[in-house]
């Protein structure tokens, strides 16, 4: 397993946004997590990134426990997010968006640097390749210099994805890759996720787009307020009573979902 979640709890004062929760993604596949809102699928994602520690419960990566790291050594194990609300630099170009999702993994000192040795330069060569190729992969090949903010909404979206990738993950978590966008990019989107799963790199997803979700994902986990419901290949999910019950309930109160 790729990711084992064990028993994983987390509450927000009085509220258990998180209660005993289990799953395990499986290396090689695009899993999804889904459920109402406020079910807890974006915390446990600030959870596994390390943005917020867990009450209880243990996080694996490869067989380590990845709770109470922090995030810039979660990443550096090989894990990778986006963001439900874009989180770019919008006062950077495309190109440094994605070379600053890269720095994490740069080892050159400050004084190498500061001297500009050539081995310096060459590491800053290979970053921009690197770079260039991933805004490449994800459609922004022509885009690089453009201000991030200036880009069409589902464009930033892909950019948050590039830079994501800049980390060479081995699990990328997106969430809601597919909010805001129209048919178009959504379709765009499934096929770059297929992409990025035949680069051997393992997504787990947040996503209330069914038809992405139901298109792509290999196995689906559903949270209900703070527990998991369900877990399964699509198919058995779709059918699921309990789940068409916590997807029917909500709608008869709201009728949003
Ligand atoms: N930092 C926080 N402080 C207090 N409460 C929080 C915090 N983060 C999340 N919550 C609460 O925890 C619960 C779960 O929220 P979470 O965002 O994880 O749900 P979600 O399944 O991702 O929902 P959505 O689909 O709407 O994004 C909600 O009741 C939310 O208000």
């Amino acid at each position: 397993m790729l990711l084992e979640i064990n028993n994983l709890s987390k509450s927000f004062g009085g509220l258990q946004a998180l209660n005993g929760v289990t799953f395990d993604v499986r290396m090689g596949v695009v899993q999804a997590l889904i459920g109402p809102n406020g079910a807890g699928k974006t915390t446990c994602f600030n959870l596994i990134s390390g943005i917020l520690p867990p009450s209880s419960g243990s996080i694996r990566l490869d067989g380590r426990e990845l709770s109470y790291l922090p995030p810039h050594r979660i990443a550096r194990l090989g894990l990778a997010r986006t963001f439900q609300n874009i989180q770019l630099f919008s006062g950077l170009s495309v190109l440094e968006n994605v070379l600053v999702g890269q720095h994490l993994h740069l080892h050159g000192n400050l004084l190498a640097t500061l001297l500009n040795l050539p081995a310096v330069r060459r590491q800053e060569r290979r970053s921009a390749d690197f770079a260039r190729e991933l805004l490449d992969f994800v459609g922004l090949a022509d885009k690089e210099h453009w201000a991030a903010d200036s880009l069409a909404y589902g464009d930033q979206r892909r950019l948050e994805i590039a830079r994501a990738m800049a980390l060479n993950p081995r699990l990328l978590l997106l969430d809601e890759p597919a909010a805001g966008m129209n048919p178009r990019e959504t379709e765009d989107l499934m096929a770059l996720i297929d992409n990025i799963q035949q680069r051997h790199i393992t997504v787990l997803l947040i996503e209330h787009d069914m038809n992405l979700v139901m298109n792509i994902s290999s196995r689906i986990v559903v949270f209900d307020q703070g527990r998991v419901i369900a877990q399964g290949p699509p198919k058995a999910i779709r059918q699921n009573p309990q789940v068409i019950e916590a997807y029917l309930g909500r709608e008869e109160e709201d009728g949003d979902v």
